[in-house]
């Protein structure tokens, strides 16, 4: 039975006050959640303690936006899975476009930070996706397939949720067709070993898309970075019809 993981990802947005205003907004709405939803919020690091602290005796699960591959040592600007799991952190995105597009990462780093990951017990929320330009030259399936080869090579795919994000599509408000989702993460799943691993789409989930995107037989739940921000519009997709 696959998982549903409905994860926000807060990108580099939010101070610690901030935070504890989205849970007085946020909280309460998840009494309508059923309970088979695993509901994922994914901080900046400066805000895990305190949702670590707010959350505990909650439903909500704590989820990193990086990992680095070493215990510890002098990587500066980077963390370790053991400061992560310390403080209660479950899940960690790994390999995200926007890590990919601005800080160099690479296919290689991607599979050296999903292993680390797993190593110490959290789960990887692996981001896979193709450029406009990719998609317009009809390289989306050999882009997935390669970026699926190189990221998972000796990776644990019983610990593992893959996330669908066509990088055109996130942050700009041109969601992927439902239906066109759908076949690019049947396509992914077809690819794994373990057909059972959670596939989630991203890219401009909004409470306006959200009950087609979850209606798709393929889509084990969405990543969400925009419309997580704001209680109201976060509690809409998580309570999803
Ligand atoms: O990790 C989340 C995605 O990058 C999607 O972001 P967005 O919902 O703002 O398009």
């Amino acid at each position: 039975m696959r998982k549903i993981v409905i994860a926000g990802n807060w990108k580099m947005f939010k101070t610690q006050a901030e935070t504890q205003d989205f849970l007085r907004g946020f909280l309460p709405h998840l009494d309508e959640t059923p309970e088979e939803r695993e509901v994922l919020l994914c901080p900046p690091f400066t805000d895990l303690n305190i949702l670590s602290q707010s959350l505990h005796g909650s439903r909500v699960q704590l989820g990193a936006q990086n990992v680095h591959w070493e215990d510890s040592g002098a990587y500066t600007g980077e963390i370790a899975a053991q400061m992560l799991t310390e403080i209660g952190v479950r899940y960690v995105i790994v390999g995200h476009s926007e890590r990919r597009q601005f800080f160099g990462e690479t296919d290689e780093t991607v599979n050296l930070r999903l292993k680390a990951a797993q190593k110490h017990g959290l789960t990887p929320v692996l981001c896979v996706g193709e450029t406009k330009q990719q998609r317009d030259a009809g390289q989306t399936e050999s882009l997935i397939t390669t970026q699926l080869d190189k990221d998972l090579v000796n990776v644990d795919q019983d610990n593992l949720v893959i996330a669908y994000e066509p990088i055109w599509a996130i942050g700009t408000g041109d969601t992927c067709e439902a239906k066109e989702a759908n076949r690019v993460i049947g396509l992914i799943r077809s690819q794994l070993k373990n057909t059972n691993v959670s596939i989630q789409y991203g890219g401009s989930v909004k409470p306006n898309n959200i009950d087609e995107i979850m209606a798709q037989p393929e889509i084990d739940g969405v990543l969400v970075g925009g419309a997580s921000l704001e209680p109201e519009s976060f509690a809409r997709i998580v309570n999803y019809q």
